[in-house]
């Protein structure tokens, strides 16, 4: 089990301005908070394609600067080392985005603070981890879920609900426009190649000839979305008149044993397994139902597993090669 901080967006669209010859549309200037990490940083790569002007905030716990060093150069990128737990005054900027559960209640807080300030767009990427060790399957978006409020996972789940509610909060009473997500598994290249997830960790161990290592018996079920359907997701939402939330995830589910043969045919033919202990409150089963998402945003997932796992093998085999050089040469 692993939890990542995820990311935050705050959108602040600039009024248009009358000028001579016309209406100019001042640029959108986005801040993407956790916009060094895998998810976030392919996230800033559209937008950056799009032509907005885009902050960066990253404490770089997961995140890494490589996952943006190619858009250091770019006058319309800005990157900021910051823990979102500790107040930020960007104002001055955006006028023109410890331990987890204080990065989503705290962190949510101040960016929710910084959004109704400036009187920006707000989206909260939550997690299908706010259904916990789901009781409905697949998981629609009206189920409230099943979780341990004080498990060794509590932090990650709670966390994100607490989000979800400080969000909903500010909607209501503060007139914030805000959007809600709830992410599914999701894969591809830059992950981090050791945060412990299931993809990275199979990948990593295959191409490292180690056991890929199935906590429990690995018939545990997971559903896994290839990160650049995701980002078309979140653009589809953040853009789209919506509030959520919205399930964003693939419906093609796999146990964890069909996993590792999927990684097996892709990467290694001779790769093994090793089962291992699982932690607790795992969940057992886990799948989104889309239709909302299909319905109002006009979105589904277009990459199967089996497509986009050669994807992120080839940045994985790169990365770990590379690895593998630098220690040979010490
Ligand atoms: O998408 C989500 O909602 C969440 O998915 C993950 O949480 P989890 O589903 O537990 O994902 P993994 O840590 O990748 O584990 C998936 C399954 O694989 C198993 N696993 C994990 C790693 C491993 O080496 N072997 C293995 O069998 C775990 O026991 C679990 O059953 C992420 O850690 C969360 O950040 C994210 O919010």
């Amino acid at each position: 089990m692993s939890f990542s901080h995820r990311e935050r967006t705050i959108t602040h669209r600039p009024p248009t301005v009358q000028v001579p010859g016309g209406i100019m549309h001042r640029r959108i200037r986005t801040l993407v908070t956790g916009g060094a990490g895998f998810v976030g940083s392919h996230l800033v790569d559209v937008l950056m394609a799009r032509g907005d002007e885009v902050i960066v905030i990253d404490n770089y716990f997961t995140g890494r600067k490589e996952n943006v060093a190619h858009h250091l150069d770019n006058p319309m990128f800005e990157l900021i080392r910051h823990d979102v737990v500790q107040p930020i005054l960007l104002e001055q900027f955006v006028l023109l985005d410890s331990c987890c559960y204080k990065t989503n209640v705290i962190g949510t807080l101040n960016m929710l603070g910084l959004a109704k300030r400036i009187n920006a767009r707000f989206l909260i990427t939550s997690t299908s981890e706010v259904y916990g060790d789901p009781l409905e399957h697949p998981q629609k978006e009206p189920y409230w879920g099943h979780v341990n409020p004080i498990g060794v996972r509590s932090c990650y789940d709670e966390g994100k609900r607490t989000a979800e509610t400080l969000t909903m909060d500010y909607s209501r009473n503060e007139g914030v426009e805000v959007r809600i997500a709830r992410i599914f598994n999701t894969y591809g290249p830059r992950m981090c190649l050791d945060d412990g997830r299931v993809v990275s960790n199979f990948v990593s161990q295959a191409f490292r000839k180690q056991p890929m290592t199935i906590y429990g018996d690995g018939k545990q079920t997971r559903s896994f979305q290839y990160v650049s359907d995701l980002v078309e997701g979140l653009m589809a939402l953040m853009e789209g008149e919506h509030i959520g939330p919205f399930n964003l995830g693939n419906p093609g589910e796999f146990t964890m044993l069909e996993l590792a043969q999927v990684v097996k045919e892709t990467i290694d033919p001779n790769a093994t397994i090793e089962f291992k202990k699982n932690t607790a409150d795992d969940p057992q089963k886990r799948k989104p139902d889309i239709s909302k998402a299909k319905v109002l945003l006009n979105w589904e997932p277009k990459i199967q597993l089996r497509d986009g796992l050669p994807r992120m093998a080839l940045d994985f085999k790169n990365r770990i090669f590379k690895e593998i050089e630098d220690d040979l040469d010490k």
